[in-house]
């Protein structure tokens, strides 16, 4: 069984006691259900963005322990001040160490940044969660739905006021899972049954995907050449989590990153 095989399963197992234990009438009451939510697409193409979607990723199925000595709270809010559009922030506890209480505290101390659910989405009490937690955005991984699953999850999430980010890493899923029930597309360079990245996969994907979907390159992104090149290519969105995670100051790290990007973009 390959690793996302496993989360998948463990999904299913945490989804079915987390429903035998909280209703979904009862998500619905939680404070945060039936705040507004912001738009990642808006805060990604407005003018000037810099498309950085910074993330809170304590340890990971490929690289293990990546930070586990800094604070959500303090590292999503130097993020926003650093200059990140976007953060995600994992809510999944066994494979990547993080929590809805993680999530929480990012969300507490950034109240007008959309925020990522980052999770591995299989059943639809997972979004009454992520509105639950205030979410803004949901993920669905193309790799672990079918076409029919990515579309009744997108509809969904859509109809609770959550934008969604479909996750590919092929033509073939591409082309299968793209559906209107879709706000951005995410390129994943991250192949997550084998862990081997290549951000040539954003390159030749960029073409394939409609212009009326944002496009977001995902993972193994390191430095501003990539960013400038990926910009080119046609991409609005950057998800980057451990090469910031794995610094003893994350915020610093992403505000070095947007200062060379902006350094190659004026003198270019
Ligand atoms: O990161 C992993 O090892 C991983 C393994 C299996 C499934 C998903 C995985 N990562 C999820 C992600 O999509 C990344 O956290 C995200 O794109 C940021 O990537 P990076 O900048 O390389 O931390």
């Amino acid at each position: 069984m390959n690793i996302l095989d496993k989360i998948v399963a463990h999904k299913r197992t945490e989804v079915a006691d987390a429903k035998s234990r909280v209703s979904l009438a009862q998500l619905e009451q939680a404070p945060l259900f039936g705040r507004p939510t912001l738009s990642l697409k808006n805060a990604l193409t407005a003018n000037g963005a810099s498309g950085i979607i910074s993330e809170f990723k304590r340890k990971s199925p490929s690289k293990g322990i990546i930070n586990d000595r800094v604070l959500p709270d303090i590292v999503t809010q130097g993020y926003v001040a650093a200059g990140a559009n976007g953060l995600s922030v994992l809510t999944d506890t066994d494979f990547f160490g993080g929590t809805f209480e993680d999530f929480g505290k990012a969300r507490a101390a950034n109240p007008t940044t959309p925020m990522l659910r980052k999770d591995f989405m299989i059943d639809e009490y997972q979004l009454w969660e992520a509105k639950a937690i205030g979410a803004d955005v949901i993920l669905l991984i193309a790799a672990c739905l079918t076409p029919d699953e990515i579309s009744y999850l997108g509809q969904k999430a859509h109809s609770l006021g959550l934008e969604v980010l479909l996750e590919v890493h092929d033509r073939e899923e591409l082309e299968q899972s793209l559906c209107e029930h879709v706000d951005m597309v995410g390129v994943n360079n991250r192949n997550l049954k084998t862990f081997v990245t290549s951000v040539e996969t954003s390159l030749e994907l960029a073409q394939l995907i409609p212009d009326n979907f944002v496009k977001i390159s995902e993972s193994s992104l390191k430095d501003a050449d990539t960013i400038v090149q990926l910009r080119a290519a046609g991409y609005q969105g950057f998800l980057i989590g451990e090469t910031f995670m794995k610094t003893e100051d994350p915020a610093a790290a992403l505000r070095g990153l947007v200062a060379e990007i902006t350094s190659k973009t004026q003198f270019a």
